[in-house]
């Protein structure tokens, strides 16, 4: 995701500063016109707003709040903005961390895949400074198509994890439908059609039906990160006092699929899960 949101940028001519942990895969970025920082902490130094997009909360924890971490190099004027999915609670700790090194701070999860992030058509679900979200606009409206500002941080997280747990429940519900239909003599393209034509139509069942029927799970979206997602939409549901039972179950497939070996597969390998039921 970082690298089509970073590709876009650069294409967009703006000066990019970029790190990864493996450094190898700034590679690309650099080839592109990008300059390659030794740390979190250099990119803040040399930039004025500064984007991150990691894998989990203890990720964007690390590199945020780090001994060579982004707020180690904030300073007044500069601003972090957020795009991974994390907890409210891990933003707001990070929010204090960049506030307290006197920068301005933006959550900004995205809504969206590979696809939307190559084809910059994401959208961002934010909330913080609302300066820093005027500041940081042009850059998303290069990287998306559409920003909500959701006041304060922690608010984008939530949405995000909202959405992330109607769509792994949806996914998980439609690896039961194809194995329920196969078991019972149908077609599994002949499924796809009729749920396509119908009050139930999504684009993401179009996009990775026909794939599954092959059982093949090409990564947009690591299940790894969407069994993470679900996880942390049950902690709000724990926090709030909402009983979250669809989610629950659609959880433990996502577990099994990932103890079977597919967490770095698309997150539509959650059927193999559902096949070994
Ligand atoms: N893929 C998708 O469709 C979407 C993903 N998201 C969210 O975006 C985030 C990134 O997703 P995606 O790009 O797919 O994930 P990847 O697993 O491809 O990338 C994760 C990134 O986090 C880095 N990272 C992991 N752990 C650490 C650590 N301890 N310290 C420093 N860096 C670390 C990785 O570095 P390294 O390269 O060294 O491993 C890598 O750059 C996740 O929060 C995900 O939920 C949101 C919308 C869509
Ligand atoms: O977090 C991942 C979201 C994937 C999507 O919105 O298609």
């Amino acid at each position: 995701m970082g690298l089509a949101m970073a590709n876009n940028l650069i294409k967009a001519g703006y000066d990019l500063t970029v790190w990864n942990r493996s450094s190898d895969k700034c590679q690309p970025l650099v080839e592109a016109g990008a300059q390659a920082a030794a740390s979190p902490k250099e990119v803040a130094e040399q930039c004025d707003i500064v984007l991150a997009m990691l894998a989990d909360p203890a990720a964007a924890l690390e590199v945020a709040t780090g001994e060579a971490g982004i707020a180690a190099g904030m300073a007044q004027g500069k601003g972090y903005v957020d795009v991974s999915t994390v907890d409210a609670a891990t933003a707001q700790e990070i929010s204090r961390a960049i506030k307290s090194a006197g920068g301005e701070y933006l959550e900004a999860p995205v809504s969206g895949s590979k696809g939307p992030a190559e084809q910059g058509t994401l959208i961002f679900l934010t909330g913080g400074d609302r300066s820093l979200f005027d500041r940081a606009a042009p850059l998303l409206d290069v990287m998306g198509k559409r920003s909500f500002f959701l006041r304060e941080v922690g608010n984008g997280a939530k949405m995000k994890l909202v959405v992330n747990m109607v769509m792994g429940n949806m996914m998980a519900a439609f690896a039961e439908g194809l194995t329920l239909a196969e078991k019972a003599g149908l077609s599994k393209q002949d499924v796809i059609d009729v749920v396509g034509l119908g009050a139930i139509a999504a684009p993401m069942f179009a996009l990775k039906g026909p794939a599954m029927a092959q059982r093949k799970y090409a990564t947009a979206f690591p299940l790894k990160h969407q069994q993470k997602d679900l996880r942390l939409a049950l902690e709000l549901g724990q926090e709030v006092q909402q009983p979250l039972p669809v989610a629950a179950a659609a959880n433990e497939l996502y577990l099994q699929a990932q103890s079977a070996g597919h967490g770095d597969a698309d997150f539509s390998a959650v059927l193999e899960a559902v096949l070994q039921q």
